[in-house]
């Protein structure tokens, strides 16, 4: 039998369950020009389609899309392109950066029920095993790629770990099957590239079975990760903070090191977060831990901050900027707010208003009630020190007529000359349960003297 057998790969795919349309994500080049065709030859339970990315990096971009569109057009298959337009942010490669725009594109082409299959072969998988044992992982990156994982509203499937790259281009010779060759892929500074042309072909001169094992290695991993992440997920419910999604400090201290580390772990990938490397997970399960109730310790990497507030570990997005602008406020329209602080909208108020942001001053939260600092405020509301700069404080414009502190409360005052109710919305912080959406704009309590 064929290693490439498409009466295998529809078993393997039907195996999966669900109807819904299965995508080949190719490229043109000869892994995924052989998987395409073999599965036009798979007596398929799903209808089958194609889906080209045009990162737009090579000169020949165009010619490999209209390769590809040609080829399914030859084959019957019902062809998608996506082009991507890439600027990698400073500090991010640029292949890094287009494979994850590939599979954000990807991502959004699928539908509900639908596949995605990559041709990822086994000699890919013991690459990615290699990798990540040169980058120090531990056995969730040594666990290399998953046959099948979510993707969208999908799953991303790989059959064809299981053949390997001779196997695959013994397929394509013998069907005649009209390929890309990639130049990118030869070129050695590409730490695969470098493996895949270099030390792979080595190993094998010793090891033939190599590439084999080496995946092998990888599913005992895979196999060994799952294990600690059905025990992390015990412990993670058990370590849960009052805030949703936060982490109780002191629960979490009570573990011991590894499986804090593991439970740390699996919070930031449960919220969609990379998890940063062996130094700054350490940081967060003992410095952050350590630190004293009043500091605002941080541990930030590439999409995402750790941070403390009294009990609480929060994973947040980088906190954006303190805006350093006074916002002019006419009431009727809704004030979109800058820096993705989301979006204010009043009702009642007759009067212009002004919004500031990280300035000091004293409010009453309660009507005939006494009037305390901003930061006193906050502390009661259990806003973090760290929030504090964001959150948009509202005033009577052209006064220092203190009106809300948006989220928290109301500021109420004699000759208050604004009364109403002050919604925000769209801030990134409404996971975290912190801010109220409404609340009141101060009104003239009587009788207890202007602010
Ligand atoms: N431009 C593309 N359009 C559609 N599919 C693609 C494209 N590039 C790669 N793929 C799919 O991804 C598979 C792996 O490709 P490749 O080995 O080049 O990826 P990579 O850059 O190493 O990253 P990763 O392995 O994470 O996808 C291909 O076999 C193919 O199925």
């Amino acid at each position: 039998m064929d290693a490439l057998d498409p009466e295998r790969l529809a078993a393997d795919l039907a195996a999966l369950g669900g109807r819904g349309r299965c995508w080949v994500a190719y490229s043109g080049g000869l892994d995924s020009s052989a998987l395409l065709h073999a599965l036009t030859l798979a007596p398929l339970t799903r209808p089958l389609g194609a889906i080209h990315i045009d990162h737009g990096l090579q000169p020949a971009a165009r010619a490999w899309r209209v390769h590809c569109r040609e080829h399914c057009r030859a084959l019957g298959v019902r062809f998608v392109a996506r082009a991507l337009a890439l600027s990698p942010p400073p500090g991010e490669s640029l292949e890094a950066h287009a494979r994850a725009a590939r599979y954000r594109a990807f991502g959004r082409v699928l539908g509900r029920d639908e596949l995605l299959l990559t041709a990822h072969h086994l000699d890919d998988q013991a690459e990615t095993l290699l990798l990540a044992l040169l980058r120090g992982s531990g056995v969730h990156g040594l666990a290399a790629m998953p046959g099948c994982a979510p993707l969208g509203r999908g799953r991303l499937v790989r059959p064809l770990l299981g053949v390997s790259r001779s196997q695959l281009l013994d397929y394509a010779r013998r069907h005649r099957l009209d390929w890309i060759d990639d130049p990118s892929n030869e070129v050695l500074c590409h730490d695969r590239n470098l493996l895949r042309h270099q030390v792979l072909p080595l190993l094998r001169t010793r090891w033939p079975a190599a590439p084999t094992t080496i995946a092998r290695s990888a599913a005992h991993c895979a196999e060994a990760a799952a294990l600690i992440d059905r025990q992390a997920g015990h412990d993670l419910a058990a370590v849960a903070g009052a805030v949703p999604g936060s982490l109780s400090v002191a629960a979490l201290a009570g573990l011991e090191c590894a499986a804090r580390r593991a439970v740390v772990r699996l919070w930031l990938r449960r919220q969609g977060f990379s998890v940063p490397g062996r130094a700054r997970l350490e940081r967060i399960v003992t410095e952050l831990l350590a630190a004293r109730a009043d500091a605002s310790p941080v541990v930030a990497w590439r999409d995402c901050e750790v941070r403390r507030y009294r009990d609480g570990l929060y994973a947040l997005t980088p906190l954006p900027m303190m805006p350093d602008e006074v916002l002019r406020w006419s009431p009727g329209a809704a004030l979109i707010l800058p820096q993705g602080l989301g979006e204010l909208q009043v009702t009642g108020v007759e009067v212009a208003l002004e919004v500031r942001f990280g300035v000091g001053g004293q409010c009453r939260p309660r009507p005939g009630g006494s009037r305390r600092s901003l930061k006193k405020v906050f502390q009661e509301a259990g806003v973090a020190p760290w929030l504090r700069p964001l959150v948009p404080l509202l005033f009577v414009a052209g006064t220092d007529r203190l009106v809300a502190i948006a989220g928290v409360c109301g500021c109420h005052q004699r000759d208050a000359g604004a009364s109403g109710r002050l919604r925000w919305s769209g801030h990134p912080w409404g996971a975290l349960g912190v801010f109220r959406e409404i609340c009141e704009v101060g009104r003239a309590t009587g009788g207890l003297g202007a602010q």
